[in-house]
């Protein structure tokens, strides 16, 4: 690994020299949290986003996390998901079915995607319901701190423009307090109907990872991490702060090129 290292307030920078080390040691992360939350609570409630993040999850599928991986154990979400049919192209559980959970044994029943027959509007609300069903059944813990669903690990990519999820800058979805999902139907990046985790619930996670690949993410990797000062322009990964939880950011070396908190081991 190029660098890592616990910045003062903006959680663990784990920065790796190539994508394929990246892919290797953001597996053998995964695995880890896994086994430590089946060996806890008896279940791994994981909750995925879209974009690169999937392809960079890949080497879960092979030897030995394949095998050695409790899956039985995970229950799937979607920090995030594109308000499209599940077999258009465009839809994260067909990019996460086709890319990761058709290749591993996870039980069908413990994937909680949207209703993709509703309006971005109505499948917010019936994912939040399904969601509270399990908070209640105990598949997923409950915040000690606010009302909110408390994941065992939040998956997060990263837009140049500094999104994270379906939260984009200066969208007023970015202020839902009182829900635990919301819609947007005007999202800059197509597709534009999409539902999202509120910023309370991916705070409340036990862990949160974001995964940024590539320099054309170096100035937006800058900005949510670097100490800014008052004029630091509020990008949403920068909000991205878990109240009780862990917060680790998974870079390449051209993502982290432009990062003034840290110096390579050469
Ligand atoms: O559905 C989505 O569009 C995502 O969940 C989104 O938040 C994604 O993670 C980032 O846009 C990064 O995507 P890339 O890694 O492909 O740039």
């Amino acid at each position: 690994m190029a660098f890592s290292g616990v910045h003062r307030d903006r959680g663990e920078l784990r920065i790796h020299e190539s994508v394929e080390e990246l892919s290797t040691n953001l597996a053998d992360y995964i695995a880890d949290l896994s086994e430590a939350s089946v060996k806890e609570r008896g279940v791994f409630a994981i909750a995925l986003s879209g974009g690169s993040l999937i392809g960079l999850m890949g080497k879960l599928c092979e030897a030995p996390y394949n095998k050695t991986v409790d899956w039985a154990k995970w229950y799937i979400f979607w920090a995030d998901e594109r308000v499209v049919a599940k077999n258009h192209a465009d839809s994260n559980y067909k990019l996460a079915k086709e890319g990761l959970l058709s290749k591993v044994p996870i039980v069908p029943s413990h994937v909680h995607s949207i209703n993709d027959s509703l309006s971005a509007e109505e499948a917010g609300d019936e994912y939040e319901f399904d969601i509270r069903q399990l908070v209640k059944a105990r598949m997923v813990c409950v915040s000690d701190i606010s009302d909110c669903p408390k994941f065992d690990l939040i998956l997060l990519g990263m837009g140049s423009d500094g999104h994270v999820a379906s939260l984009f800058p200066n969208h007023s979805v970015l202020d839902v307090k009182n829900q635990w999902v919301s819609f947007i139907t005007d999202s800059p990046k197509p597709p534009p109907e999409r539902i999202t985790f509120t910023l309370p619930v991916i705070n409340s996670a036990s862990n949160v990872v974001v995964v940024v690949t590539g320099e054309s993410k170096a100035e937006a990797v800058h900005l949510a991490i670097d100490d800014l000062g008052p004029n630091c322009p509020s990008l949403p990964a920068r909000v991205v702060q878990p109240t009780n939880g862990k917060l680790v950011w998974f870079l390449d070396k051209p993502a982290a090129s432009k990062l003034e908190s840290v110096q390579f081991c050469e």
